[in-house]
């Protein structure tokens, strides 16, 4: 054992992680889950089976468990001949097997040693004889890291579930200081927006961890998350094999399992609690994914450029002044002019008479509806004229890209470069009327935009925009691989070009004096 020991404190560029824990057929969780999560996070994948249970995603209809010397001998096996960096426990079901993996413990003593005790299954059965909890806990100290689910963590410090995230981080410290181990105190069961988890120190500061950390990450909507307790602990400690590590396991376990959660529904299993995508990161992977969701993703970073823009910021406050938002509308009307025209070009290349028609519709109401507001809104309201001073270096170099793309002929990307225009425009629209407008509230009629930002709101535009979407996914999904990364590229320089061309009232003054006028001085905001 000693010879082991030592071979396994030098690691290896693939470390090995075992996995002792309950079989599910239906393969989320347990054994399978953890099998899946190892080698996603680069671990070479050892598994020792605890229980065998009937489940799939709707539930657990049985449990058997092979004799505990079997589950010994399968243990021994393993540790007598493969060196292991890291052992992540899941399912025990009973006193007995707890023990049986205690005493092994204490006879190979892995360097990591993670244990999610597993108690409820998400389906709600029972996966641990009610009077192993001791065992549990008797275990638990042997463990590095204990990862207990709010319910779980109760029953570990003999409480009621906790309600809040301070209670639960209070319950953490206490199980910690109990057990001298470190506890991931997880919010994923708690009634709040967030999913944050927590690593908790034990209270004498036993062990090699850093400060205790909290580790904040969004709720994902999903109904799939069977087995991510599961997937969690055991890319944890294999992330911990690979990192030495236990901030930098946590924090990138988590990013790894927040991106299965985002990724699951494009797997369909079962008709219950699905599992979560352990290999979303593959590149085929991202082949499977809604054009939508890569280019929104990808675009991030952009989106929030373009929300923090002082023209969005002053727009919503209502203290743009005149003449941003006048030259704001005299480059929409320019660029509108020849969005139509691409449009027209994108009905000339689709490949049914639907999307033709659906095209030549955006085209024509771009010129009749949209381009006629800002005209109005142009003469009447400001009495500057439409288009006047020509497009500007961003309309010109937005509409130059657009026409490009067009030209290259590749109905796919044109239908990705024209998009951010439908939805870039209606993300900026909502942002701006739910910070400010309550519709057809005295604020909106004391707003100086309160009138041209309702226009956003027109069900019809969330329609073509909804189904300019669908049009791309579409693609998307008929596409050549050069195709699909040319409409990512594609959407993207239009990103970009949406946020300057918001951006460009305010750059304009770098390039050009200021136009003259008494109504449209730089201060002046709109009656
Ligand atoms: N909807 C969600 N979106 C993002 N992260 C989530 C979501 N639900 C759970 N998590 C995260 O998944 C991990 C497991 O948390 P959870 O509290 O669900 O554990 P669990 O109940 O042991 O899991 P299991 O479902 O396997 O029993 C945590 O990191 C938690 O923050
Ligand atoms: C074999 C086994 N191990 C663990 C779980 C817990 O996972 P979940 O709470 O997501 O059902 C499970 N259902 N089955």
């Amino acid at each position: 054992m000693e010879a082991v020991r030592a071979a396994a404190s030098r690691g290896s560029a693939v470390p090995n992680i075992l996995s002792i824990a309950g079989s599910d057929p239906s393969g989320g969780a347990g054994i399978q889950a953890d099998i899946k999560s190892i080698s996603a996070n680069g671990g070479y994948a050892l598994a020792v089976v605890t229980a065998l249970t009937a489940q799939n995603t709707r539930g657990v209809t049985g449990v058997h468990t092979p004799p505990i010397d079997f589950l010994r001998q399968q243990l021994d096996a393993v540790a007598q001949d493969i060196v292991l960096d890291a052992v992540k426990i899941g399912m025990l079901g009973s006193a007995d097997v707890a023990r049986c993996i205690g005493s092994w413990l204490e006879q190979v003593r892995p360097a990591v040693v993670v244990l999610d005790p597993v108690m409820v299954a998400t389906s709600g059965a029972r996966l641990l004889d009610d009077d192993a909890v001791r065992a549990v806990l008797d275990l638990a100290a042997r463990a590095s890291l204990v990862t207990p689910n709010i319910p779980e963590l109760a029953v570990l410090v003999g409480a009621e579930p906790a309600a809040s995230w301070q209670e639960a981080l209070h319950q953490g410290r206490e199980l910690a200081g109990r057990l001298g181990t470190a506890v991931l105190v997880k919010g994923g069961h708690l009634p709040v927006p967030r999913c944050p988890d927590a690593l908790i120190l034990p209270a004498d500061g036993r062990g090699d961890f850093p400060d205790a950390l909290v580790f904040d990450g969004r709720r994902v909507a999903t109904m799939n998350t069977h087995g991510t307790g599961c997937s969690l602990s055991s890319a944890i400690a294999t992330r911990r094999a690979v990192t030495g590590d236990w901030g930098a396991a946590v924090r990138e376990a988590k990013a790894w399992l927040e991106g299965a959660l985002a990724s699951s529904d494009l797997l369909r299993v079962g008709q219950g609690s699905g599992p979560v995508h352990h290999f979303h990161g593959l590149p085929e992977a991202r082949h499977h994914r809604l054009f939508t969701d890569l280019a929104w993703h990808d675009t991030a970073d952009i989106r929030r450029e373009i929300l923090d823009l002082p023209f969005v910021t002053a727009l919503t406050d209502g203290v743009l002044p005149a003449a941003d938002f006048v030259f704001y509308l005299q480059q929409d009307a320019l660029y509108l002019r020849e969005y139509s025209g691409i449009l027209a070009r994108a009905a000339a290349l689709a490949p049914t008479e639907s999307e033709q028609l659906f095209w030549l519709r955006c085209a024509t109401s771009c010129l009749e509806t949209e381009a006629e507001l800002h005209r109005s809104w142009l003469d009447v309201e400001t009495g500057a004229r439409s288009g006047e001073g020509g497009p500007g270096p961003v309309t010109r170099a937005y509409c130059d890209h657009l026409a490009a793309t067009s030209a290259r002929g590749s109905y796919a990307v044109l239908v990705a470069a024209v998009l951010p225009c439908f939805w870039l425009y209606a993300t900026v629209g909502d942002y701006v009327r739910e910070h400010v407008l309550q519709e057809g509230s005295a604020e909106q009629a004391a707003h100086p935009y309160g009138a041209w930002i309702a226009t956003y709101a027109d069900p019809a535009f969330a329609a073509a925009t909804a189904e300019a979407r669908r049009i791309a996914d579409r693609a998307h999904r008929e596409g050549s691989s050069a195709e699909r990364d040319a409409m990512l590229a594609a959407f993207r320089w239009s990103a970009a070009y949406e946020c300057d061309f918001f951006d460009a009232p305010r750059a304009r003054r770098g390039h050009a004096a200021p136009p003259q006028g008494a109504d449209l001085r730089e201060d002046a905001v709109l009656p």
